[in-house]
């Protein structure tokens, strides 16, 4: 194969393994509190089709934010991610399309979208940067900047990461990603590498163990209080104590789990967009 040719192979790869992750992330089941091909769990105006309909549609936007890092030459890498936002702007509203205006990837689209434009970046510029820390300095400063001016906006206006920031300092999604995401480099990616399960199981053990480390803004949201935070991680510990995945107790835990998050109307979404970015880390790193 021509450089060029393989050249081009191995930057497609990356929008490839992008929907992949999304695609991975909703067929693992049984989620608590999140779609997948059995049962929508507490969200009526989702199903697994939705979710495959809106990755399907996001194929372009992941393509754009590639050639923006393979082409990036600039020694400010917050540049980069200036370049992107509106991209991602643009993404969401290509999402909301395809999904008749259901929210399946709006922090997915955020989340992949920095992670695959800072791949293709790594890969283009050859650096020796962890892909981690390519991110932080893509995002330096973004929760300040983002925040700065929420304290302005009325309680109808704000979003429900920001309402969470300002009700209990809580940085959501942007403070993970201006940090690196290191929920998903320093505690999931591990899981998932010394997993010997099936994938199946081993992503469900990947989930809970990033429900027990993370603090997930849209499930904060659907409990109307941040105290569910300790309540989800007491959880995660005893799904881990039960033996997770490779044991009926762990499993039936979580089928019990799946029963009460339905019945709760809790989200775990934030969590999930955790799980397509360890997924999409484990397609490039070829461990799935
Ligand atoms: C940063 C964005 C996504 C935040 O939007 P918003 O305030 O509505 O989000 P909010 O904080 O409520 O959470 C959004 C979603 O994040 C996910 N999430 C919640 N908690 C977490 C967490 N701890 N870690 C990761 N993801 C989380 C959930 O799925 C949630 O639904 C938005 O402001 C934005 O910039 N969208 C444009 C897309 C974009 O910038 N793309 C360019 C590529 S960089
Ligand atoms: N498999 C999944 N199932 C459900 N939600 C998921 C899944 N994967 C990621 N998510 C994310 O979780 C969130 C879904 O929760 P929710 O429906 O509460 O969000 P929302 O649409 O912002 O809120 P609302 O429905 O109240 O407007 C979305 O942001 C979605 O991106």
């Amino acid at each position: 194969m021509k450089e060029s040719k393989a050249v081009e192979t191995s930057y497609n790869q990356i929008v490839s393994d992008a929907l992949r992750s999304l695609l991975y992330e909703v067929s693992v089941h049984p989620k608590p509190g999140l779609v997948d091909p059995i049962s929508p769990g507490p969200h009526p105006d989702m199903t697994v089709f939705t979710f495959i309909d809106s990755s399907v549609s996001l194929r372009n936007y992941f393509a754009a934010c590639v050639k923006e890092g393979q082409v990036f030459t600039g020694s400010d890498l917050k540049a980069l991610f200036k370049n992107i936002r509106p991209i991602g702007v643009e993404a969401e509203k290509v999402m909301f399309q395809a999904t008749h205006g259901v929210n399946t990837h709006k922090g997915a689209v955020f989340s992949l979208g920095i992670l695959t434009t800072a791949e293709a970046y790594r890969l283009s510029s050859e650096s020796d940067e962890s892909l981690m820390n390519i991110v932080r300095e893509m995002l330096h400063g973004l929760t300040d900047n983002d925040f700065k001016n929420v304290h302005r906006k009325t309680r109808d206006e704000l979003t429900a990461g920001e309402r969470e920031y300002l009700d209990y300092g809580v940085k959501g999604i942007r403070g993970e990603a201006e940090a690196g995401f290191p929920v998903v480099m320093t505690y999931a990616l591990p899981i998932l590498e010394r997993s010997t399960a099936p994938i199946n199981e081993s992503l469900l053990d990947v989930l809970m163990s990033i429900v027990g480390h993370s603090i997930d803004t849209n499930l904060i949201k659907r409990a109307g209080s941040v105290d569910i935070i300790d309540w989800v991680k007491a959880q995660a510990t005893q799904y881990f104590k039960l033996g997770g995945s490779a044991t009926p107790q762990g499993m039936r835990f979580l089928e019990e789990l799946n029963q009460i998050f339905l019945a709760k109307n809790l989200s775990l979404g934030g969590s999930a967009d955790l799980l397509i970015l360890t997924i999409f880390m484990g397609l490039r790193k070829n461990i799935i």
